[in-house]
Order: structure tokens, then sequence, then C-alpha cells
């Protein structure tokens, strides 16, 4: 148990989520191992060097670490073709040590991201990107699911917050998140609204909104003034400022004000983000065996 999570909060604490959530992950790679199992392991393909990226692989690897997952990074260059790229996917989906292949986006111009996202064997999709795993979410029988919209439900199940009947508007519809994480509301009975830069009046929308999920890419783009009293607020944007500082898609002071529960940045959703890639990960590894 966590000691440290209080339900009660106001601000979501998804740093101390994540940590629970991967300390389980660990415990049940310790027990497949000893019990003869195969350890699970997640291949992490960057091309290019682009810095913040290089971060997010680094955490990425380490917290594979610690949950006793094998992680094997391939860092290629940024002048690598599609047909290279390709080839390493090819010999990733044949490998029988890999059950997580996570091609880390953006990819440089020349490089076709859908051809690449749906080059991963589906059952080694571990960011819930590849057409089959999507369509299994649309569908209401998810397979491996993106991570990101993972780590937000898991965020709002353990503050106790149940979707159903509620009016959830998600700001921003990419494929990664808005899409996705829109399904993931709609699966959990929300009645679901999808706003997006050509929406018309998003203050309109966003007070009538239980929930909000935040994914825009704008930083504190969305204003406490706009809420709805007591919403609750999964901020899914990190955005580094000039100065530095790291802030979300919320005007978090103002926000706070308002909400009745509210995730931070950092320290909300990123932390769910990778514990959830290592949990799909975990989830491959155990599919791989069951048929
Ligand atoms: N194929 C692919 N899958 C991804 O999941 C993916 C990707 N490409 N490209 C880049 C984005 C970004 N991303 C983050 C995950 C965690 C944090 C995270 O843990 N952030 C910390 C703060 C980290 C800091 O201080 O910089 C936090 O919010 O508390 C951030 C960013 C995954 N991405």
């Amino acid at each position: 148990m966590n000691q440290a999570l209080n339900v009660s909060d106001k601000r979501i604490d998804g740093k101390a989520v994540a940590a629970q959530l991967r300390m389980d992950i660990a415990a049940q790679v310790a027990e497949r191992v000893s019990a003869g199992k195969s350890r699970p392991g997640l291949a992490v393909v960057l091309v290019g060097q682009d810095p913040a990226s290089q971060v997010y692989v680094r955490s990425k690897v380490k917290a594979c670490e610690e949950a006793g997952i094998i992680s094997r990074n391939h860092s290629l260059p940024a002048e690598t073709t599609q047909d290279e790229l390709l080839a390493l996917i090819d010999s990733l989906n044949a490998d029988p040590v890999i059950h997580g292949i996570l091609v880390q986006l953006p990819l440089p111009p020349q490089i076709d991201v859908q051809a690449v996202i749906e080059r991963i064997d589906p059952a080694k999709d571990v960011d819930g990107f590849h057409p089959y795993n999507l369509g299994r979410l649309a569908g209401k029988a998810p397979t491996l699911r993106p991570c990101t919209p993972y780590g937000c439900m898991r965020l709002l199940e353990a503050y106790g917050i149940d979707p159903v009947g509620k009016k959830a508007v998600v700001v921003g519809a990419s494929n990664i998140v808005g899409r996705p994480v829109a399904l993931e509301l709609l699966m959990a009975r929300a009645t679901v609204t999808i706003c997006h830069s050509r929406t018309a009046d998003l203050p309109a929308e966003l007070a009538q909104a239980d929930i909000v999920i935040a994914a825009v890419g704008i930083p504190e783009f969305i204003k406490g003034e706009w809420l709805k009293p007591g919403a609750i607020v999964i901020d899914v944007g990190i955005n580094r400022l000039d100065d530095g500082r790291l802030v979300g898609d919320v005007e978090f002071e103002t926000a706070f004000e308002t909400a009745s529960a509210i995730t931070p940045v950092p320290g909300g959703v990123g932390p769910m983000t990778i514990a959830c890639l290592l949990q799909n990960t975990l989830e491959a590894c155990e599919a791989s065996e069951a048929g």
C-alpha cells in the first residue's frame, strides 16, 4: 500500500500512483522469472539526436531496469532511411527476447511515420498506435492501449473517480492522445466531447465539463475561469518554456481554484505514461506465451 497517496487531495499525485504501479509491475516480473517464465523485453528506437527525446528515452530505460524489464536501446543517425528503419523493425518483430517495440516520435521528415507504426507487429506495439490496437480500443475490446490515455484512466481510477455518466471534454484530437483518450472515456461510459483548433466556442464547451482532458500542446492555454466549478482536470501537456520552466496546457494556479482535482505538470500524467509503457510491455510478454 502507498501511504503517500491521499485520494482526497486536490492535487492528483501522478508520481506516487506511477511509483506504486511500477512496484506492482516489478513484483509481477520477479514472480514470472522465478516461475521460469521469460523476462519482459522492450526495444526503444531513437532516430536522430533531439535532446528532449534522449531525456525521455533515458527515463524509459531506467524505469525498465528498476522493474526488471530488459531494455535494448537502438540509436540511429538522423539521416537513417525509411528502409533502414523498417529493416530494424522487421528484425525486432522476429526477436523472441523483445516483447515491446517503441519507436520514439517525432521522426525525421524523410520517414513516413504511419508506415513505421504499421510495420510494428501489433502484438509488440506497446505504444498502442497500430491501427489494429486503435481499432480494438474503438470496438471496446482493447488489446495494447496507448500509454498516455491508459495512464489518464488509471489516475482517475486511483483517485476513485468513475467517469460513468459524467460529461468529459477532451481538448485536442491527436492520434496519440486526444482520440484514444476519448475512446477510453467513452468505454468508461462518459458523455464525451472532443474539441480542437476549429471548435467554435471552447470556453462554452468547458463550462459543461465534469472532466477535462487537456492535450493541445499550448502552454497554459486553458484558463481556470473557463472551467465548471468542481471540474476534474487532467493536464496531458508538457511544455518547456524559454526560462526552462515546465508547464502544462492548463493555467495551473487559476484552475486549482476552480477544480475539485487537478494533475500538476510535472508530476501528473508524464510519470503515468512511462509506468503504462512498462505495464504494456508486461502485458505483451504475457500474451506472447498465452496462445
Ligand atoms: N513513441 C513514443 N511514445 C511516447 O510515449 C512518447 C514519444 N514517442 N515521444 C515523446 C513523448 C513524450 N513522452 C513523455 C513521457 C513521460 C514524461 C514524463 O515523465 N515527464 C515528467 C517530467 C520530466 C521532465 O522533468 O522533463 C513529468 O511530467 O513529471 C514526459 C514525456 C512520451 N512520449
